[in-house]
């Protein structure tokens, strides 16, 4: 039996055990309290986060990051990104030599631009071979009620995304393999900025025409940025780009999305973020996504539109107008 080591408590990280125990893996769930890890063993549930969801007998939980990692044939990371570097530099140590090592977050790292495969092998020092991405339409509260999903595992080495993808595969759950990992990761993260653009547009009360702009027009930045850092256009054209795009933008389950509403309905930046207790990605990501365009001369007006409405040097009513006011182009360029 394979024995996985889920590292982030949160809805993704809880959802994902459970998908991980009903694939047939014995699952240890790492819990940054002490008093949620022992909530879980005590009543099977994660209150605070999936208070519907009955964890599977197979998942238990612990405060300890070292026993979470003893013994692990795999390893799980659902932590928000920009605290990755830091939770790797103090139980980092303790990660099994050999297993593969899957990430499920979705962000930029602020001040360097890494996606977090890239932070796993330099903060974590695992080689690239077994850091595997796994993105796709993949809300967690969905994948909690077994509702039918499917996500790219993509990894340089296609045995350890083979590997990864039968230990997660269940009647519900059908993971499909990749080895574009840069593909993956961009499509998972630009789609929480594009998901902030289209809930502003919905909270401002405009409907599904602007929306599906913002998201065709979100696809056509993240295709550049791809094309740019070396990404297959395809893999953005499957579950880890389009999929996730349009679940993320559509949903209202979607954080990136509620957040972008809020906005849109004129509270402050200060405001949402006060009421916003899970991690919406898009709001620190936006930053890095659009200096990392810079870098590679890519032009992604939405991406910097959300940056400057989330950094407050631009109204949130003023980003439409601008939008819809550059210079006409080729719909390719
Ligand atoms: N929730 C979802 O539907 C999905 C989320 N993701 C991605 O998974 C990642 C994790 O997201 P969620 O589980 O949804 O977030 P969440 O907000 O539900 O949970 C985050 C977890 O990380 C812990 N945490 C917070 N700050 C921390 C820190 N400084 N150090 C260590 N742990 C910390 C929290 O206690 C919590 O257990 C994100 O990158 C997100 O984009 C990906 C697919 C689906
Ligand atoms: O990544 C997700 C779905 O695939 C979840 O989106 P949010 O982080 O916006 O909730």
């Amino acid at each position: 039996m394979t024995r996985a080591a889920v590292f982030g408590s949160g809805s993704w990280g809880t959802a994902f055990a459970s998908v991980l125990a009903d694939a047939g893996c014995s699952v240890v769930l790492h819990a940054r309290r002490r008093e949620v890890a022992d909530a879980i063993n005590e009543t099977h549930v994660n209150a605070g986060y999936l208070p519907d969801l009955v964890l599977p007998d197979s998942v238990s939980a612990t405060h300890d990051p070292a026993s979470a990692a003893d013994g692990a044939d795999l390893v799980v990371l659902a932590i928000p990104s920009q605290s990755l570097r830091a939770n790797l530099g103090e139980w980092g140590a303790h990660l099994p030599t050999g297993a593969p090592v899957v990430s499920l977050m979705k962000g930029i790292e602020l001040g360097t631009g890494l996606r977090m495969s890239q932070v796993i092998q330099e903060a974590g020092g695992v080689e690239a071979d077994r850091v595997v991405v796994l993105s796709g339409p993949n809300l967690s509260k969905e994948i909690a009620v077994r509702q039918p999903a499917a996500a790219v595992v993509a990894c340089s080495a296609i045995r350890t995304a083979e590997q990864v993808a039968q230990a997660c595969a269940t009647a519900y759950f059908r993971p499909y393999t990749q080895t574009d990992v840069v593909g993956a990761e961009l499509g998972g993260a630009v789609k929480n900025v594009i998901a902030l653009a289209v809930g502003m547009a919905e909270g401002m009360g405009y409907g599904d025409n602007t929306k599906s702009t913002i998201i065709t027009r979100g696809l056509a930045e993240t295709a550049r940025l791809g094309a740019a850092l070396g990404a297959d256009p395809a893999t953005l054209m499957g579950l880890a780009g389009v999929g996730d795009l349009i679940a993320t933008c559509m949903s209202p389950l979607s954080r990136n999305h509620s957040f972008g509403v809020n906005l849109g309905r004129g509270l402050s930046v200060e405001e949402v973020v006060a009421i916003t207790l899970q991690t919406a990605e898009g709001v620190k990501s936006c930053g890095p996504i659009v200096e990392l365009a810079a870098t590679h001369g890519v032009d992604m007006p939405i991406c910097a539109g959300v940056t400057a409405v989330v950094e407050s040097r631009m109204d949130v009513r003023q980003l439409g107008d601008e939008l819809m006011a550059r210079p006409h182009k080729h719909e390719r360029h």
